[in-house]
C-alpha cells in the first residue's frame, strides 16, 4: 500500500514580475513506516518541496503536479479534508522551534491545541496526552507548565517532536529539525526523532544538507540538485557508492557519520548552485562537474535506472549515451530511460 505517492511536483514563485522555479516535477513514493532522507544544498528545493506537500507555501508559490496521501491528491482537496490531514495524517517538524511556538502560552497549552482539535477527547484526557509525549520525548510533564523561553534550543525541539506526534500521524515530514542545535544535541534529537517514528512505524521524510546524519536515520535517499531529483536508492548503497557526481560531492562535503569536527568545517563543493532561472534542459550539475562532456549539456536529464533499486539523472549510467571509459564506474545493465513515474516505482521497490 501507497501512504504518499508524489507525481511530477513542480513548483515555481511568482518573484518580482518573473516565475522562479524551485521544485521540477519530482516523483517519489512511500509506503507506511518508510523512513526517507532528502538531501541537497541550500536552494536546491527541498523546503519548497516539503511544503508543497501540505500545501503550506506562500501564496506567491505555483503548484502543479500531484500529491497522493492515502490515496487523496492534496492539492486539489477542499480546505476542510486538508485541515483533517494537517497534524492527524501527516505533522512537520519545522527548523527553528523558537519561531514555531507561540512564546505566550505554555507548552502544555500548544500540545494539547492539535489533540482537542482533532479528537473527540476531553481537556483532561489531552493533557494526560500532552503529559505524556513531554516524557515521550525526554522532558518530565512538570513542565507542561513551562513557556517556550524556558527550555533550551535542543529541549524546544524535543517539544516541536511531541507536537509533531501528538495526533498520532502517518507521516512526518522533517525540515533541518537540528540546524540551529550544537552538534551533540543534533545527533540526539535526530536519534530521537528515528526511535519515536519507528516505534510508532510512522512514516518520514527528513530533509537536511548532510547526506552521512540522513544516510544514518534513514532507510532510503532522494537527492536534489536545482529543483530535481538526481538520485533516489538505498541510504547506505547512496552513501557508499554514489551513481550521481552530486552525490559523491555531497558525501565528500559531510564525509564521516558522527564525526564533529567535519560537520563543523564541512570540506564544501566547487562553485555554487546554479540560480533557479538559468537552469535548462541539459544536466544543471555540469558546470560544476568534473566529469561533464558536450552530451551532459545537451541531453534532458531524467532518473534512469542505476542498479536494483538505483536510480540516478546522471548520463553515465547510459552506456549508449555516456563516452567511452565513463559508464562502467555505475555497474548498470539498463539503459532505458525512466518514464514519468518510473521514480515513484523504484521507491517502492526500494521499500520492501
Ligand atoms: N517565498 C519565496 N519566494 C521566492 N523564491 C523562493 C521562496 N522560497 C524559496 N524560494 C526560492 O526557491 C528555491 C528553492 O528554495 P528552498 O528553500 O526550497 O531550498 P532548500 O533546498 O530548502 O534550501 P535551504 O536548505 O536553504 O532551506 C531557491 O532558489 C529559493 O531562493
Amino acid at each position: 500500500m501507497t501512504l504518499l505517492d508524489v507525481r511530477d511536483l513542480t513548483v515555481s514563485y511568482r518573484s518580482g514580475g518573473r516565475e522562479v522555479p524551485a521544485v521540477r516535477g519530482v516523483d517519489l513514493s512511500l509506503a507506511p513506516g518508510d523512513t526517507l532522507g532528502l538531501a541537497g544544498e541550500s536552494g536546491s528545493g527541498k523546503s519548497t518541496m516539503a511544503l508543497a506537500l501540505l500545501r503550506l507555501l506562500p501564496a506567491t508559490a505555483r503548484i502543479s503536479g500531484q500529491v497522493l496521501f492515502q490515496g487523496e491528491d492534496l492539492l486539489t482537496a477542499k480546505w476542510s479534508k486538508l485541515r483533517a490531514v494537517r497534524w492527524a495524517g501527516a505533522s512537520v517538524v519545522f527548523q527553528g522551534a523558537m519561531s514555531a511556538l507561540n512564546p505566550v502560552r505554555t507548552i502544555g497549552d500548544q500540545l494539547t491545541e492539535p489533540i482537542l482539535l482533532h479528537e473527540k477527547v476531553d481537556e483532561r484526557t489531552a493533557r494526560q496526552r500532552a503529559a505524556r509525549l513531554l516524557e515521550d520525548v525526554g522532558l518530565p510533564a512538570r513542565r507542561l507548565s513551562s513557556y517556550p523561553h524556558e527550555f533550551s534550543g535542543g529541549q524546544r525541539q524535543r517539544i516541536m517532536i511531541a507536537m509533531a506526534l501528538a495526533c498520532r500521524p502517518d507521516l512526518v515530514i522533517a525540515d533541518e529539525p537540528t540546524t540551529a542545535l550544537d552538534v551533540m544535541v543534533q545527533a540526539q534529537i535526530l536519534q530521537l526523532l528515528t526511535d519515536l517514528v519507528r516505534e510508532r512505524g510512522i512514516a518520514v521524510v527528513m530533509i537536511s544538507h548532510d547526506l552521512s546524519v540522513l544516510a544514518q536515520t534513514c532507510d532510503r535517499l532522494a537527492v536534489m540538485y536545482a529543483g530535481r531529483m538526481v538520485e533516489l536508492g538505498a541510504s547506505t548503497e547512496v552513501f557508499a557508492d554514489p551513481k550521481h557526481p552530486y552525490t559523491s560531492a555531497l558525501a565528500r562535503a559531510f564525509p564521516t557519520i558522527g564525526d564533529a569536527a567535519s560537520r563543523r568545517a564541512p570540506a564544501g563543493l566547487p562553485g555554487d548552485p546554479p540560480t533557479p532561472s538559468s537552469v535548462g534542459e541539459g544536466c544543471a550539475f555540469a558546470p560544476r562537474c568534473a566529469h561533464a562532456v558536450d552530451a551532459c549539456r545537451s541531453t534532458a536529464t531524467e532518473l534512469w535506472p542505476a542498479g536494483p533499486g538505483r536510480l540516478s539523472a546522471c548520463i553515465r549510467v547510459l552506456p549508449d549515451l555516456a563516452p567511452a571509459g565513463t559508464a562502467d564506474r555505475t555497474g548498470t545493465t539498463g539503459s532505458a530511460p525512466a518514464t514519468s513515474g518510473s521514480g515513484a516505482a523504484a521507491m517502492e521497490g526500494g521499500a520492501s
